[in-house]
């Protein structure tokens, strides 16, 4: 795991759209798994910056989202696939066929988590893979607890996540229970993983993540387990972390 150091969110944003921008250079057709929640809009706003000055050609990209609220139909503006119409997609203009996201209302999710797991194996499998962490360590919606080997499935969301989204939504009563998610497995399969980490809040989970053991716990940590994950932290957010640690992951 390697840990990039930058001032504040601002800084963070232009870094991770540029890491984008430079994988779908290397490589135009990229799978990207993409992420939702506060974390990656800073990161959105500034690759919309750089697709206006042509700095980048997303025609043949394909993106696979992490996950999206149980029984939350696509046209409520609280879900993840209206999030991803308003600040991703249509901003990029990517075409629907080119984008990929969990369908929370299907009939029978069971089986919409295999059709999921089957699409993103049949596009090759992700190239690049967005993370933000949840103050409990989770990644994507994997709960604490959740198997390092799942695949895309039903979670029960925790009531502190539901607290930390209720931001969102008029009360906490509407924050959903459940959720579709990538599984850890899943999210490890991803070539290259880039997780996002800015601003107070996450300083704890920053801290467990670095100095804390790999366990089923605390999600996030096994991330220490690929061999190909960039995490982009602000100053707010290692403020906890000792020197001895930052050099360990920043060389
Ligand atoms: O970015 P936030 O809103 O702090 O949430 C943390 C993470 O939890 C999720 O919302 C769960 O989907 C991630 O996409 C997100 O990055």
């Amino acid at each position: 795991m390697k840990l990039i150091r930058v001032t504040d969110r601002e800084a963070l944003s232009v870094h991770a759209a540029e890491m984008i921008a430079g994988k779908v250079q290397e490589k135009p057709d990229s799978v990207l798994g993409l992420a939702t929640g506060g974390t990656p809009e800073g990161t959105y706003q500034q690759l919309k910056k750089i697709y206006d000055r042509g700095g980048i050609d997303l025609s043949r990209v394909t993106t696979f989202n992490l996950d999206e609220y149980a029984g939350m139909p696509k046209e409520h503006p609280q879900s993840y696939h209206a999030y991803m119409q308003h600040k991703v997609f249509r901003p990029l203009q990517l075409r629907p066929e080119q984008t990929h996201l969990p369908n929370g209302t299907a009939d029978d999710l069971e089986q919409e988590c295999r059709r999921y797991e089957k699409h993103i194996a049949a596009a090759g499998g992700i190239d690049m893979q967005l993370l933000g962490i949840g103050e409990n360590g989770h990644i994507g919606f994997n709960e604490p607890g959740t198997s390092f080997s799942s695949r895309t499935h039903v979670i029960q969301l925790k009531p502190s996540t539901r607290e930390a989204n209720a931001r969102y939504f008029a009360t906490i009563e509407d924050v959903p229970e459940q959720a579709v998610t990538m599984g850890i497995e899943t999210i490890m399969e991803s070539r290259e993983i880039l997780l996002l980490v800015f601003g107070r809040r996450k300083k704890e989970a920053l801290l467990r993540l670095l100095e804390g053991e790999v366990q089923e716990d605390f999600p996030a940590s096994v991330l220490k387990k690929h061999s190909s994950v960039t995490v982009i932290a602000d100053e707010e957010a290692l403020a906890d972390v000792p020197a001895e640690v930052l050099r360990r992951f920043t060389g």
